[in-house]
């Protein structure tokens, strides 16, 4: 304890002293807890030494000494301040000290010269007149004080000077002997033998003014001398005090006001120490917290007890701001701290006792398992006898089976030499198998590359299969072709939103127009019905596949040929979705949209070899009767003589004409389609073609028909108007059938009158026309009944042969030979005419030579007549139509090499015949041109038109066509 205190201690006056030197030397910055080695090597060259005196003493540095200078060796500045600090007689030091021993005497030195230099400068602003040791007797005056032993504070004190608790010591034990020392201190201070103050002359007194008598007197030396003079002025009763008393005791008064100043200074001196030993307590505390770290508890409490050191401590803070006697309370605080941390300490000693008893304990346990751990090896010491005991009956036994072994050993070799021995036969016979098996791998390679060059042709072959087979369809279709087939396609409607898939008809689509379909009732065999068409579209097909397959039909109508396409199926199978599509965007498009497209395209890509003229025509047959359906000529609903013929230039044209169209057409609801068409609606695209190099001519003709529904009437659930229009739907569908199975048994008669659907489509189906058939089916379960029978008359109509189609190609010598061979048939006509009047002339002549009631008859019948017959095609009776081969009559569209469509069409009768002009209906007909062909409905050519762009009328009325519907002209 007494060691550290000592330290401690020594490290305070280390502080007092940097703190005094970082306030005197502005250069001069070194933290006031830096330790005795730091402290050496700032102060071991002398400079901080000679700086300090330079400034406190400047007139003793500048003096016999000499300034100090930088260049001076260490030795010689350092002799130089001693030497100084010598004749200040202050307490100096070794050089050894300074250089490696002890720094206490340093400080010591260098604190006594704190100590009695004020540290306030002077008026000069040097500190040499405020010095405790005079100016004037700087050189003079030895240190008498003893050099401070080491632990007490070494303040330096001069002859006379003490510091302030010695004074008050002193003041105790002074005012004890008050009055008999008074007299002596006095004389003491003025340094007189005997008598009082009073005594003085006044030369004494001035000359103690001047002197530093006062300066080396103490305190209460000079406060008795007050004490004294007041004594002496109060036994004197005179109540007089001599001037220069006065002026004596003001400068004693002065002089005791000076120390008082220097005492306050002094005191915060001390605060600073205060400060220093504050700082010391903080580091003391930390090295306490090292010390308690330990131990988490202890930790706790120590910082618990921290806590309130530093509360004390800042109490203390507060407390030495004011005054010395907080400084005490501090103190004392610090001593309770102290105590305090003594009491931490016996703590901790008892923390280390506990320690050290569970460290007792601990080894305690240690030696008992130890104990038994030399118990447990003593057992297993026992149990190693016993196993090597039972390692020798082992090694005995196993030196037994050892023999065994051996023996068996000799035996098993043998057994391996006869193994080796055949094994050397089996290699040698393998050698042998692996040079069969290498003869036959080569062998093999061959073959296999035989094999291979066998493939490659098998495959080539197998390419070639679907070539040959995509070859013979085509041929197939050439056939077809050429013994005129009706095409027939099926195709097939997908389930609409809301319908399951599920339930359908349709068991298995062939890529060769293979159907089969399955009946939901029935299993097995008779649950299943194959058909086979054309081509199948699958309900996935699109619009565009669709008329894929037909294009090259549809492009024949441009080299003369007439085609004709007409959907077939029941109520909401799919019909006006294939012919016209769903909607008006490009991907809807049905066939006709793009059929005219195509048309109109293909047109202009060869505008230069040939000129085109498309016109459109629309019809549809509602409850027997045709309705113009682009006409605005008479209100819609009524029927037409003759459908106006509509010149389209380009597809835009054709969307116009056909919204008109639609918009015309007759719909109403039935039970299984709300919009139901129930009348046949039938587009007719005329093509006129000429070649623009030898001006030879082409007509096509193409018919787009959208059949009505083909249901049976009870299952629409129709009445009254709908039973109605529905009887005439089947009525003509029926007779569609009729003109089907006739052409297919090759009969003589076909009944094309009976309807004027078959009517329209005489041409089409007996005639050189290409035909094609949609067959349109529903896949739901519910439709099996209506899809049979529809595919049984799809199957029907591609049995029918109508024979190779011919092109309407006229050359121009052709033309000119008609023009030629009709020019002499008029000139026979004409001359037949002559004839037949000379005839009757001569006749005429001859009766009335023969009577004179002589009858002359001027006959101006033609030799063709016309007859208009009505729409209803009520024209004609039976016997007419079996003379006819049933071809006469009626209605049609367009023939073998015209395929207008017309209401109020040419019936020619036969020349001679009674009844030849007839008027049907109000609608008279007149031929103007001969008949060609064994058409004998007929529309006016417009290429045959008197001007381009009109259309004769079958009354021979010239009229315009088109333009009333469209604005466009017919040429
Ligand atoms: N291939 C198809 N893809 C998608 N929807 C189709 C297809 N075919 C038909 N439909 C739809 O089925 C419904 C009936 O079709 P659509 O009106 O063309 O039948 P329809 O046979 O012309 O009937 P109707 O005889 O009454 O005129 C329509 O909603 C149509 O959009």
């Amino acid at each position: 304890m007494g060691s550290v205190d000592t330290e401690v201690e020594a490290a305070d006056r280390r502080a007092e002293l940097l703190d005094w030197l970082n306030e005197l030397l502005p250069d001069f910055d070194v933290p006031i807890d830096s330790s005795e080695e730091e402290l050496r090597k700032q102060l071991y060259d002398g400079t901080v030494l000679c700086s300090v005196l330079n400034v406190l003493i400047p007139s003793i540095a500048k003096g016999t000494h000499g300034a100090y200078d930088s260049s001076e060796p260490q030795v010689v500045t350092l002799k130089k301040f001693l030497s100084v600090i010598e004749e200040l007689g202050l307490p100096g030091f070794e050089i050894t000290d300074i250089e490696q021993g002890s720094m206490t005497s340093v400080v010591n030195c260098l604190l006594s010269l704190k100590n009695n230099i004020t540290s306030e400068p002077g008026e000069d602003g040097s500190f040499e007149n405020t010095s405790k040791i005079g100016s004037g007797s700087l050189l003079n005056k030895k240190w008498r004080a003893p050099a401070p032993e080491p632990g007490k504070h070494a303040q330096g004190q001069l002859h006379g000077s003490s510091s302030p608790g010695e004074e008050k010591r002193k003041g105790h034990s002074e005012a004890k002997s008050h009055h008999t020392s008074r007299g002596q201190k006095f004389r003491e201070v003025f340094q007189l033998k005997k008598g009082s103050y009073s005594d003085l002359p006044a030369a004494k007194i001035s000359e103690m003014m001047h002197s530093n008598s006062l300066d080396n007197a103490t305190t209460q030396s000079l406060l008795s001398v007050v004490n004294g003079i007041l004594d002496e002025s109060i036994e004197r009763k005179k109540g007089e005090i001599p001037h220069r008393v006065v002026y004596l005791l003001r400068k004693v008064v002065q002089e005791i006001e000076r120390r008082i100043s220097t005492q306050a200074e002094h005191i915060r001196n001390q605060n600073t120490v205060v400060k220093a030993r504050e700082e010391k307590y903080r580091s003391r505390i930390k090295a306490l917290e090292t010390l308690v770290n330990g131990t988490n508890e202890e930790n706790q409490i120590v910082m618990n007890r921290l806590h309130v050191v530093k509360a004390e401590k800042s109490k203390f803070e507060e407390k030495t701001k004011n005054s010395e006697q907080d400084i005490a309370r501090l103190m004392k605080e610090k001593e309770n701290a102290e105590k305090l941390i003594t009491k931490l300490k016996k703590e901790m000693d008892s923390e280390k006792k506990l320690h050290e008893d569970q460290r007792k304990q601990l080894e305690t346990k240690a030696k008992e398992l130890e104990t038994s751990l030399t118990g447990r090896i003593r057992e297993l010491e026992f149990l190693l006898g016993n196993s090597r005991k039972r390692v020798g009956d082992l090694e005995t036994a196993s030196e037994l089976k050892l023999q065994i072994w051996n023996r068996r050993e000799n035996i098993y070799q043998r057994f391996v030499d006869n193994q080796l021995y055949s094994a050397k036969n089996l290699r040698m016979s393998s050698d042998s198998l692996k040079q069969e098996v290498f003869n036959i791998q080569e062998k093999w390679r061959d073959e296999i590359s035989d094999f291979g060059l066998r493939l490659k042709g098998l495959v080539d072959a197998a390419e070639n299969y679907h070539r040959v087979l995509a070859e013979n369809q085509r041929l197939f279709n050439e056939v077809q072709e050429l013994k005129g087939n009706i095409r027939v396609y099926c195709r097939i409607r997908p389930f609409l939103p809301g319908q399951s898939s599920k339930s359908t008809t349709i068991d298995y689509i062939g890529e060769n127009g293979e159907l089969l379909i399955t009946n939901p009732v029935k299993q097995g065999k008779d649950g299943h019905r194959m058909f086979k068409f054309n081509k199948v579209f699958a309900p996935a097909s699109s619009q565009l596949e669709v008329f894929a397959d037909i294009q090259p039909l549809i492009r024949s109508v441009l080299d003369g040929f007439n085609v004709c396409i007409f959907a077939y199926g029941q109520t909401g199978s799919g019909k006006t979705y294939t012919m016209s599509g769903p909607g008006t965007s490009k991907e809807d498009w049905g066939v006709n949209y793009r059929a005219l497209n195509d048309l109109f395209n293909i047109s202009l890509g060869r505008r230069n070899a040939f000129l085109y003229e498309v016109g459109v025509q629309m019809v549809e047959i509602y409850n027997e009767q045709v309705r113009d359906l682009l006409s605005n000529d008479v209100p819609n609903g009524l029927v037409v003589p003759e459908a106006s013929l509509h010149a389209v230039n380009s597809t835009t044209d054709v969307l116009d004409l056909m919204q008109i169209g639609q918009s015309n057409r007759a719909v109403g609801s039935t039970a299984l389609n709300e919009r139901s068409s129930r009348s046949h609606s039938i587009l007719t695209v005329h093509v006129k073609g000429m070649d623009v190099k030898n001006g030879s001519t082409s007509r096509g003709c193409l018919h787009l028909i959208d059949l009505a529904g083909s249901e049976r009437v009870e299952r629409s659930e129709a009445t009254g108007d709908r039973l109605k229009e529905a009887q005439h739907i089947n009525k003509s569908l029926s007779a569609l059938g009729d003109v089907i199975f006739a052409l297919a048994q090759k009969n003589a008669h076909v009944p094309y009158r009976n309807s004027k659907l078959t009517q329209v489509l005489q041409s089409s189906l007996g005639g050189q026309a290409k035909t094609l058939m949609f067959v349109q089916i529903n896949p739901d379960v519910e439709s099996y009944a209506e899809t049979i029978s529809t595919l049984k008359f799809a199957e029907r109509v591609s049995g029918v042969e109508l024979g190779a189609a011919r092109s309407n190609k006229e050359g121009k010598d052709i033309k000119e030979l008609l023009e030629q061979v009709s020019s002499l048939k008029d000139t026979i006509a004409r001359k037949d005419n002559e004839i037949e009047q000379l005839q009757t002339l001569k006749e005429l002549k001859s009766r009335s030579t023969n009577s004179n009631s002589t009858l002359l008859r001027h006959s101006s019948t033609p030799t063709y007549t016309a007859m208009a017959i009505s729409s209803h095609g009520e024209g004609l009776d039976e016997g007419e139509d079996e003379e006819s081969e049933g071809s006469e009559g009626g209605f049609s569209v367009g023939g073998e090499t015209d395929c207008s469509l017309g209401s109020g069409f040419e019936f020619v009768p036969k020349p001679g015949e009674p009844g030849s002009e007839r008027q049907r209906n109000g609608h008279k007909i007149s031929r103007s041109v001969p008949r060609s062909g064994t058409s004998r409905l007929k529309i006016k050519d417009s290429l045959n038109s008197p001007a381009p762009g009109l259309l004769k009328t079958t009354t021979g009325q010239t009229t315009t066509s088109s333009s009333k519907a469209s604005g466009k002209r017919w040429q």
